[in-house]
This record gives C-alpha cells, sequence and structure tokens, in this order.
C-alpha cells in the first residue's frame, strides 16, 4: 500500500541553510494531506527561507563527563523500530546543557494552528551546525555503537543486518539540530517524521538521507519533570486490520535524564507524539541518523 493510500502525512525536502526565525515559524505547522483526524506531520526540518540571514552556532558546552562507551549499550526496545542508549549522557553533563540551552533565543510556538494543522506547541531553538553534529556522533558513544565498533553493545547484528536495521550506511547525524523546551501544558501533537535528503559537508561531501529521529532527553522526572513522554502508536498488523481486534496498546517511553532516543523515520516511521508536560521542563536534542545516498 502506498504512502497516500494509507493517508500519512510526509515531509518535503529540508535546507540546510535556513533562517532561524522563519524557519521555526513555517516550522511549526504540521500539515496534512488527508482530512484531518487530528494527526499530522512534523515539517520542522523541512522549511526553508529566502532570506540570507544564517545565525551563528552557539558556543555549544563540552561533552564532559561522559560514561565510557565500552559501559554503553543500544537497547531494542521495539524491533526495528526503537532503540535506546541509556545514560548515554550523565546527569552532571544534561544539567550543565539545560542551563547552556536556557539562556539561547527559543522561539515559542506562534498563535493557533489554521484548521486542519496538527500543533506542536513549545519553544524552540533550530541551527544547522555541521560541527556539533559531527561532535554528537563522534565525539560521543553513538557512532561506534550504531557502527558496530563497540560490539559489546551493538546488539550482535551482522553487516547486513545493521544495514537493514538502520536503512544503509550510516555516515552521520543531520546538521540540522532543534532544542526543544516543553513548558507545563505544552506537548506536541500525534505526527509522522518524514525523511529529508541532506549534505553533510566534508571534501568531498557526503549526499545522505535521514533514516532514524535521534531525541535526547535533558530531563525527567528527576528533575522536576511530570509528563512528556514521547508515545508511539504501533500499527495493527496487516492481516488484522479488517477485523474488529481492538488496536496494538501504545508504546510509552518515559523521560530518563540523558537517554537517547531513535526511531524509524519515513515510509515505516509510526505515528507518535510527545505528550503534554505537566509538571517542569521538558528539555530535548533532536537531529536524525543519515546514511549515504
Ligand atoms: O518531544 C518528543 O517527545 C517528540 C518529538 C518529536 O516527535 C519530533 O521531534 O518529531
Ligand atoms: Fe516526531
Amino acid at each position: 500500500m502506498s504512502v497516500a493510500q494509507t493517508g500519512r502525512r510526509r515531509d518535503i525536502g529540508h535546507p540546510l541553510i535556513s533562517t532561524q526565525i522563519l524557519s521555526t515559524v513555517l516550522g511549526d505547522l504540521l500539515l496534512f494531506r488527508m482530512p484531518p483526524k487530528k494527526k499530522g506531520k512534523d515539517t520542522s526540518s523541512t522549511k526553508s527561507s529566502s532570506s540570507h540571514e544564517q545565525k551563528s552556532p552557539p558556543n555549544w558546552p563540552t561533552f564532559h563527563p561522559l560514561i565510557p562507551e565500552s559501559d554503553l549499550t543500544l537497547q531494542e526496545l521495539l524491533p526495528g523500530q526503537i532503540v535506546t542508549i541509556p545514560n548515554f549522557w550523565t546527569a552532571t553533563l544534561c544539567k550543565s546543557y539545560v542551563s547552556f540551552l536556557s539562556s539561547l533565543p527559543l522561539i515559542t510556538t506562534p498563535g493557533k494552528p489554521k484548521k486542519g494543522d496538527a500543533v506542536r506547541v513549545n519553544d524552540r531553538f533550530q541551527i544547522d551546525d555541521p560541527a556539533f553534529a559531527e561532535r554528537l556522533w563522534s565525539g560521543t558513544a553513538l557512532k561506534n555503537l550504531v557502527l558496530g565498533v563497540n560490539e559489546d553493545g551493538s546488539l550482535g547484528l551482522d553487516e547486513a543486518q545493521r544495514r537493514n536495521l538502520w536503512g544503509g550506511e550510516v555516515v552521520g547525524l543531520n546538521p540540522n539540530i532543534r532544542i526543544y523546551r516543553y513548558r507545563k501544558g505544552q506537548f506536541f501533537d500525534q505526527h509522522y517524521d518524514d525523511f529529508n535528503n541532506v549534505t553533510l559537508p566534508g571534501n568531498p561531501a557526503t549526499p545522505a538521507r535521514t533514516t532514524w529521529t535521534l531525541l535526547l532527553y535533558l530531563t525527567s522526572p528527576a528533575t522536576g519533570c511530570i509528563g512528556g513522554e514521547t508515545v508511539f502508536y504501533p500499527e495493527p498488523e496487516p492481516s488484522k486490520k479488517k477485523n474488529k481486534d481492538p488496536p496494538p496498546d501504545p508504546f510509552v517511553v518515559g523521560l530518563e535524564l540523558g537517554l537517547a532516543l531513535l526511531h524509524r523515520h519515513g515510509a515505516e516511521c509510526m505515528l507518535h507524539e510527545g505528550r503534554e508536560v505537566l509538571e517542569g521542563e521538558k528539555w530535548v536534542i533532536r537531529s536524525d541518523l543519515c546514511v549515504r545516498r
């Protein structure tokens, strides 16, 4: 069944250079292709701007302290769909990042969405920063875990299985970095994340495509954030679609300090949402895994 037939909402391509304000404003709308049913799509990384204005990247703090790579493992929470790395960042690092990120010019979702648009209601900072994406990839355990260099923590996959899981040869992270702050009452409504074609700078540059979303949680109930879980809605198996069985239970990922969550996106993305924050603040760093195209 094609994407159009299933009524899934998709992203369109995204720019490497975008203006902070315009892209943020436009990126707030989760557009529909089908009559609205409360499900949108995440266009947050897809909007370009005709302006040439580009902010200089923040002076991101160093990634210190980190847990040694040999003590970290990939966990497959839902086969082929959700993989996590517990303690990817330490509580101390998360805390210093939240304090640093609070100084950035985050922009609150503007206004009321138009009829038919789904909603992201939070505060966001978005920047194209290939150097930061590269640090997050190579300067942490992520690269070696994903590529299977750290064998013990890497799900015991052979090369072919690894390519199959990640959707190709993983070459790095999307330079489009998004910082989200959700305060009490804020949430990210149900949507699908689509893939984007990107170019990773270098000599030569690497044409790439995003295949999995990366969410790095910097807060949790331990820091006073209640609610804000990321909830996934698995689809019923095709054979069961027509019968009257109840749909599969939602899969709830509670906030965990320093947890990195990867979930498959694009054509096989599960419907998902960021639940409303009930107390405190939820902070997330978002990027995507990229494969060679
Ligand atoms: O904040 C969350 O829990 C979900 C974020 C999300 O779905 C997205 O960035 O596309
Ligand atoms: Fe999403």
